[in-house]
C-alpha cells in the first residue's frame, strides 16, 4: 500500500527504482506465501519393517543400486568405493543386490579401487552384519570411532575392530600409492583382464563402452570370508565421443537403465550420486514399506530420501546443510502429494523410469519370482555393451533424457 500511495509522479528519476522494488516485494510476498503454505500440512512417516520382513522376505524384489561417478580428481577412488561398500552391506538379501558404479571419467585407478572394494567387502560385510555396525561407509564409521575421543563405542568390538582397520588402511594405502604413481602397475594390471580395456581408450571423452563384472552373484565362489553370498558388483563405463553430447548424468544413468536390465533387471533401482554413502542400512527396506504397500504401493513411483552433509561449517552461514527444506518443507510437499525428486537417495520403481504410464488400481504383482539371467558373466558384459550402445544411440538420435 505504502509503495502505491506514496509513488513518485512520472518524471521523477527514482519511479523506476520504486517500480523495481515494488514487483521485487510482491514477489517475495508470493513466495513467502508459497513456501508458508507447504510448511502447515507436514507429514511425517513410521514405517513397520517387521511386518514387511513377515509378510514378503521371501518374495523381496530385487533392488539395483547406480552410483555415479565422474572425476577420479574431484572425486577421489576412495571416496566413490565407501559409498559402494555403504550399499554393498545393506541388510537385504545379497543374492538379489546389484550394485552399479558408472565411471563417466572412464579411469583405470577407479576399476581398479573397485577391484579392492570387492576383496574387502569379503571382511566387511561380515563384519558390519555381525557387529550391527552404523554407517556402513568404512571411512564414515571409523572416523565416527577414531576422532571422537569420548566415544567408547569401539571397546567391545576392539579385536574386530583393529584387524578390519588394519585391511582398510592396507587397501587406501594401495590405492593412493597407484594413484601417485598415476599409472596402474603391470602387476595389478596381470592380475586382472579388465585393465586390458585401457589399451583401446583413447582419452576419459573418447573411448569405447567398458561392463566388468567383479563380483557376479551366480557364482558360487562369490562368497565372504564366512561362506555367505555377496552382492553382485558391476563397473560401467559408457561409451563417450567427443563429437556427440553425453548429457552428464542423465546420460549416465540411461545407460545403467539398459545395462542393469540385461544382468540384474531389478525392479526397484536406487541412484546414489559417489559423495553420498547411505548411512542406514535399512533405507532399502523402509523404501520397499512404501513401494510394496499393499493399499497405496501403486500409488507411489519414487522414495526420496533427505541429504545430509558432514562437512558442512559449524555457523552454516549460507544454509549448506539444507536444513529447511529437508526437514521442513519435504514433509510438507508430502502433505501436498510427495516432495520432490532430488536427484540421489531416491528409490524408483523400474517401470516408471522407463516409461510406464499411472493406470488407476493397476497393482504390480510382487510375487513374480526373483530371476537370474542366464549365461557365463563374459557373455553378460558382452551383451550389456550393446545395451549400453543403445542407450548412446538413442540419446543421440532423439535427444532423449529421462533425468534432470
Ligand atoms: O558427466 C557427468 C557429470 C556428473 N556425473 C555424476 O552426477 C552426480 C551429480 O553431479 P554433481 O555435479 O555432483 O551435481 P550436484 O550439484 O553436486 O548434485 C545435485 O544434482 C545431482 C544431479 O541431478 C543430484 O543427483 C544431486 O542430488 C543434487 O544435489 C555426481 O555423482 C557425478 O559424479 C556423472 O555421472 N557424469
Ligand atoms: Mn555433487
Amino acid at each position: 500500500m505504502h509503495r502505491l500511495v506514496y509513488m513518485p509522479e512520472s518524471g521523477n528519476s527514482v519511479r523506476l527504482a520504486w517500480v523495481l522494488l515494488f514487483v521485487a516485494e510482491i514477489w517475495f510476498s508470493l513466495y513467502w506465501v508459497l513456501t508458508l503454505s507447504v510448511r502447515w500440512n507436514q507429514i511425517h512417516r513410521t514405517t513397520f519393517k517387521s511386518s514387511l520382513s513377515q509378510r514378503y522376505e521371501d518374495k523381496l524384489p530385487g533392488v539395483d543400486v547406480f552410483v555415479c561417478t565422474a572425476d577420479p580428481t574431484i572425486e577421489p577412488p576412495l571416496m566413490v568405493i565407501n559409498t559402494v561398500l555403504s550399499v554393498m552391506a545393506y541388510d537385504y538379501p545379497p543374492e538379489k543386490l546389484t550394485v552399479y558404479l558408472s565411471d563417466d571419467g572412464c579411469s583405470e585407478h577407479t576399476l581398479y579401487a573397485v577391484l579392492e572394494a570387492s576383496r574387502f567387502s569379503k571382511h566387511w560385510l561380515p563384519f558390519c552384519k555381525k557387529l550391527g555396525i552404523e554407517p556402513r561407509s568404512p571411512a564414515a564409521y571409523f572416523s565416527n570411532i577414531f576422532d571422537k575421543p569420548d566415544n567408547h563405542d569401539h571397546l567391545s568390538k576392539s579385536k574386530e575392530l583393529i584387524s578390519i582397520k588394519k585391511l582398510y588402511d592396507q587397501m587406501e594405502h594401495r590405492i593412493e600409492t597407484a594413484t601417485k604413481l598415476g599409472r596402474i602397475s603391470n602387476e595389478i594390471r596381470s592380475q586382472y583382464k579388465g585393465f586390458a580395456e585401457w589399451d583401446s581408450v583413447q582419452s576419459p571423452s573418447d573411448h569405447q563402452t567398458i561392463v566388468q563384472i567383479l563380483i557376479d552373484g551366480r557364482d558360487s565362489e562369490a562368497v565372504d570370508c564366512e561362506g555367505c553370498p555377496l552382492p553382485t558388483l558391476v563397473y560401467l563405463s559408457r561409451e563417450k565421443r567427443p563429437k556427440h553430447h553425453h548429457n552428464f548424468k542423465a546420460g549416465a544413468m540411461n545407460s545403467l537403465i539398459r545395462v542393469s536390465s540385461n544382468i540384474s533387471n531389478a525392479p526397484i533401482v536406487l541412484n546414489l550420486d559417489c559423495d553420498m554413502y547411505s548411512n542406514n542400512s535399512e533405507s532399502v527396506r523402509d523404501a520397499l514399506c512404501f513401494l510394496m504397500d499393499e493399499e497405496e504401493g501403486q500409488e507411489i513411483a519414487f522414495v526420496q530420501y533427505p541429504q545430509c552433509f558432514v562437512n558442512v561449517p559449524k555457523d552454516d552461514i549460507y544454509g549448506s546443510s539444507l536444513f529447511i527444506g529437508m526437514e521442513v518443507e519435504f514433509p510438507g510437499m508430502d502433505g501436498y502429494g510427495g516432495p520432490a525428486y532430488i536427484g540421489t537417495g531416491c528409490f524408483h520403481r523400474r517401470e516408471v523410469l522407463c516409461g510406464k504410464k499411472y493406470v488407476k488400481g493397476d497393482k504390480f504383482k510382487w510375487n513374480k519370482g526373483f530371476e537370474r539371467k542366464e549365461g557365463s558373466a563374459g557373455k553378460l558384459e558382452e551383451t550389456s555393451k550393446i545395451f549400453a550402445q543403445i542407450a548412446v544411440m538413442r540419446m543421440v538420435l532423439n535427444g532423449e533424457m529421462r533425468w534432470d
